[in-house]
């Protein structure tokens, strides 16, 4: 029979004291990679499997439970101190401010975004609609705008022209990379009711945060109306363009109402950076050199 693992004083230790090693679903464990998850943040994992909500339970408490100590017992693990509750499990039984309000914006985010998706398939409330949505989708798309851009190019014929055009370019290459790499580190998921039918999309376009034509919207919108000679109805028309793109990602059933947010910003922050580093023959003489060769 194999004798009872001993401490270092020669006492049996207790294979339940609960100070001991971290296994999948304890306090002490940090699974997941510490990656940000936002199903996690919301608890809703698939059933079975213990998400942090279940790390709440009373029997898997870092904290103890009046009386529940094995101190009352005789015998030499009663001897032992309990083991201070890890940091971490700590942390999960005070959630900050912060978690829970992230937390609860996140589940409205799901709810609200569920029920804006009206024209998320034929069969939705506002399933007629929906070819008119993905018409406002092509026009917000990369591809377009990219095409758009370099025929402008080739067919300008002025110095101030081929500048505008050049950092439009610029923009929307800078656009495309920073939503692919935020796609690819957040990896939040399209919502399910949303059908995969999207118009050319490449395989970090099966995330949704943020919204790539979010972004695109207030990007181009804040350039044509800093670049752009525009009489009002025009420059009004060119915002109501953007604001509408950006709710029909959510009809669509295409992203959640936080992706589209985050994506407005996002693509309004970009400008900023479009025009910091404005490209002119003065500063990227190379751009506009092999351009005129081409
Ligand atoms: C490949 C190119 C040039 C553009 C991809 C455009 C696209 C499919 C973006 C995804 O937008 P959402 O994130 O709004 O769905």
């Amino acid at each position: 029979m194999p004798s009872p693992r001993r401490n270092l004083e020669g006492r049996p230790l207790c294979a339940s004291a609960g100070g001991g090693g971290s296994s999948p679903g304890s306090p002490a464990h940090g699974g997941g990679g510490g990656r940000f998850e936002f199903q996690a943040l919301l608890g809703s994992r698939a059933p079975g499997v213990d998400g942090p909500s279940a790390r709440l339970r009373a029997s898997d408490s870092p904290v103890p439970r009046r009386g529940s100590f094995p101190l009352a017992g005789a015998g030499p693990c009663s001897q032992a101190p309990p083991a201070p509750p890890p940091e971490e499990a700590r942390l999960d039984l005070n959630p900050s401010f912060a978690a829970i309000a992230l937390r609860s914006l996140l589940a409205i985010d799901l709810w609200l975004s569920k029920k804006l998706g009206v024209c998320a398939g034929e069969g939705s409330p506002w399933g007629s609609a929906r070819p008119l949505m993905k018409l406002l989708e092509v026009s917000g798309h990369g591809i377009p705008w990219l095409l758009g851009a370099l025929y402008g190019l080739a067919r300008s014929d002025s110095w101030a022209g081929r500048e505008v055009l050049m950092n439009l370019l610029f923009a929307l290459l800078l656009d495309l990379l920073l939503v692919a790499l935020i796609k690819g580190l957040v990896r939040r998921r399209r919502p399910a009711h949303n059908q995969m039918d999207m118009f050319f999309a490449v395989s970090v376009d099966r995330y949704s945060f943020p919204s790539g034509h979010a972004t695109r919207a207030a990007l181009a919108s804040r350039f044509i109306l800093k670049h752009l000679v525009l009489a009002i109805p025009l420059r009004v028309l060119v915002v109501l363009w953007a604001l509408v793109l950006g709710l029909s990602r959510v009809m669509l059933g295409r992203h959640n109402v936080t992706d589209v947010a985050f994506g407005f910003l996002l693509g309004y922050m970009q400008y900023s950076i479009v025009d910091y580093c404005w490209l002119t023959p003065h500063n990227a003489p190379i751009l506009f050199v092999l351009w005129n060769q081409q």
